[in-house]
């Protein structure tokens, strides 16, 4: 039997139960959940990640809907603890859903929910400040120079890659990708190559327009190209950003050939989820090519980093940060919120 969990309560006697396995930014959602005659219930357990048997724990005998985190397996188990609790709505706090096992949500006649768009800005510009804080070296540089290293300019000191007129790689350019190219192409006036299984239709006209306009204005027009394999954009971009879902067909997708396959001195930025790079190889690459940079927001075996990329001064690392603007976060826990309540809103 699972140990009590802590729990903070909001409008006790609501006629639904509705919980939340962490508290999460903002008021909205909570007041979203109470107009409509909910009660609240969110575990403030000071523990990073639940297990399943905590959050069987949380839903009990009664409980109408789970807005349930990223870190969380939701799988039989849980669904079928909802189910059993009565539940029948379930969103995640994110867009990514590799987490959840929907055709378990389906088996228990739960609906499931994500959170896409509110945080596709957000996550575009943080892979957008890795790619330039990989180009220019920020990290090093910043360290060099709390360390008292600094004895005075130097015309070799830290020089990196000048992203102006070099290519920008885009795998998976659906709204994240497409935003973050938009973002390269338009600031830095970068060039495009693209792969993903679609056609991002939109984003080809966004840089044919913006071609237009630079050339109507006396500039080099940036171009942009649809990829026909993900080894054509390994090729041939200086700088490749990581944005599709993670599923079978994504699992691994930059192995130890794949990083054969790039350029030298390209830098590679993951902002998707960790385990689209084989991380040893990616360690192996980055202790045999010290020019060749990463910037990654995500992990193979989140929260933990495979032995050695740590000590690696050509790679970036930020703890999952990617979504985690106080708007975004706020937003996504509103939509996680109406995803719950739709299903009850729409049974009235
Ligand atoms: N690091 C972070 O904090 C965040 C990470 N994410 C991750 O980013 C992912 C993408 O989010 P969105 O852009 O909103 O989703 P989306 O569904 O709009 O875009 C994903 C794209 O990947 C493409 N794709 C799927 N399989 C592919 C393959 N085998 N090869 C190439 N492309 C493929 C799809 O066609 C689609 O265009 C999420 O699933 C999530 O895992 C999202 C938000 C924040
Ligand atoms: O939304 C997601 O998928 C994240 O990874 C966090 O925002």
């Amino acid at each position: 039997m699972a140990k009590p969990v802590q729990i903070e309560v909001w409008n006790p006697n609501g006629k639904y139960r509705v919980v939340s396995t962490k508290p999460m930014p903002g008021t909205r959602w909570i007041n979203l959940l109470i107009q409509q005659d909910c009660r609240v219930e969110i575990c403030t357990q000071n523990k990073t990640i639940l297990s399943v048997e905590d959050i069987i724990a949380l839903i009990g005998d009664k409980c109408d809907g789970v807005i349930g985190q990223l870190t969380e397996d939701w799988g039989d188990a849980l669904f079928s603890a909802l189910s059993k609790a009565g539940g029948k709505a379930f969103s995640n706090m994110a867009v990514g859903y590799n987490n959840v096992d929907v055709n378990a949500a389906n088996r228990y006649g739960v609906a499931v929910g994500n959170t896409p768009g509110v945080l596709t800005e957000t996550t575009a510009e943080l892979a957008a400040t890795l790619s330039v804080a990989a180009a220019r070296r920020i990290v090093e540089a910043d360290a060099f120079m709390r360390g008292g290293l600094y004895e005075g300019w130097l015309p070799h000191l830290f020089v990196g890659n000048l992203l102006k007129r070099q290519t920008v790689g885009v795998i998976g350019a659906g709204r994240i990708g497409s935003a973050y190219a938009r973002m390269m192409v338009e600031g830095f006036k970068m060039n495009l190559i693209y792969y993903d299984l679609y056609q991002a239709t939109r984003l080809e006209k966004f840089v044919t327009a913006y071609g237009q306009f630079l050339k109507a204005n006396g500039e080099q027009p940036v171009t942009w190209k649809r990829a026909s394999s993900m080894d054509e954009v390994l090729r041939e971009a200086d700088v490749i950003s990581l944005h599709p879902v993670l599923d079978k067909t994504t699992y691994h997708l930059v192995n130890k050939e794949r990083l054969a396959v790039m350029k030298k001195e390209a830098i590679l930025v993951n902002c998707s989820r960790g385990p689209v790079i084989d991380e040893v190889a990616l360690v192996e690459h980055l202790k045999a090519n010290p020019m060749f940079r990463v910037g990654l927001d995500v992990f193979e075996d989140e929260p933990y980093m495979k032995p050695g990329l740590a000590d690696m001064k050509n790679a970036i690392v930020v703890p999952h940060i990617a979504s985690a603007s106080k708007w975004t976060r706020e937003g996504m826990a509103t939509l996680a919120a109406l995803n719950v309540l739709v299903y009850h809103l729409y049974k009235k």
